[in-house]
């Protein structure tokens, strides 16, 4: 399903290479729910933006389904992109002017499927995250935690392979951070999704079924959840 292999990442000041990320090892099965824990600056939206293909490592691969997406041209990146990877971003990242509704039919949007179905499939999968009745609002006059259902429900619509999200509960209130880990887990179970959730909220980490921690740029832990301390 995913496998980070050797990963390393390196960013360059000036003259000076810095090393954020160092010989990351892991896989990923299907089915599995992962969050990647971590103190801030350990490295994890860099290895995030590196298994999602929006930067390319230093050195190392990243295999999704068994493609190498480190080696692929910016094309076949987007088209990858687009039928294998959903994305759920901290700030949800919904666009303003268009209904609940039209936000996540967009991704089938650009996968060109026809009205009649991607309003279908949008339509079941907002009921499935409790927000059948907001279908015609905009993304304005919801809550954050309605908010973030609605682009969970975008990352979802396209059936990915895997589901990245960064820090999807970092502007919610404890409720509310509790609602969106039990939607995601409740659709983990369902529908059998692969998701890998980068946090810093322990309560996320305690609630998934393995929980991989960075330090300084080095993968320290990989295991089930085992103590309070990050
Ligand atoms: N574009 C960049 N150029 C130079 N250094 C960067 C760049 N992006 C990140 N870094 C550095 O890489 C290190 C890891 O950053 P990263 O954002 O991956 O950490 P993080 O664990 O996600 O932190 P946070 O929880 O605060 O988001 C930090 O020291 C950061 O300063």
């Amino acid at each position: 399903m995913l496998a980070v292999n050797h990963l390393s990442h390196s960013f360059r000041n000036g003259t000076e290479d810095t090393p954020v990320l160092n010989q990351i090892h892991f896989d990923v099965g299907k089915g599995e729910m992962v969050a990647l824990l971590g103190s801030s600056g350990s490295g994890k939206s860099t290895l995030l933006n590196l298994m999602a293909g929006l930067m390319k490592p230093t050195t190392g691969s990243i295999l999704i389904n068994g493609s190498a997406i480190e080696k692929m041209n910016e094309n076949q990146l987007a088209e990858f992109r687009r039928s294998h990877i959903g994305f759920i971003f901290q700030s949800y990242e919904l666009i303003t002017h268009l209904t609940v509704r039209e936000n996540v039919e967009l991704p089938l949007v650009f996968q060109g499927m026809k009205p009649k179905l991607r309003r279908e499939k949008a339509m079941s999968l907002l009921t499935k995250v409790g927000l059948g009745e907001k279908t015609e609002m905009f993304p304005s006059q919801l809550s954050g935690g309605q908010q973030q259902r609605v682009s969970i429900a975008r990352s979802l619509v396209t059936m990915p392979t895997i589901v990245f999200a960064d820090e999807p509960t970092g502007n919610l209130d404890t409720k509310t951070e509790k609602e969106i880990i039990d939607l995601l887990i409740e659709l983990n179970e369902t529908l059998g999704l692969t998701f890998v959730i980068v946090t810093h909220e322990l309560e996320v980490a305690r609630r998934t079924q393995r929980v991989i921690q960075l330090r300084d740029g080095y993968l320290v832990e990989d295991g089930a959840w085992a103590g309070e301390d990050e």
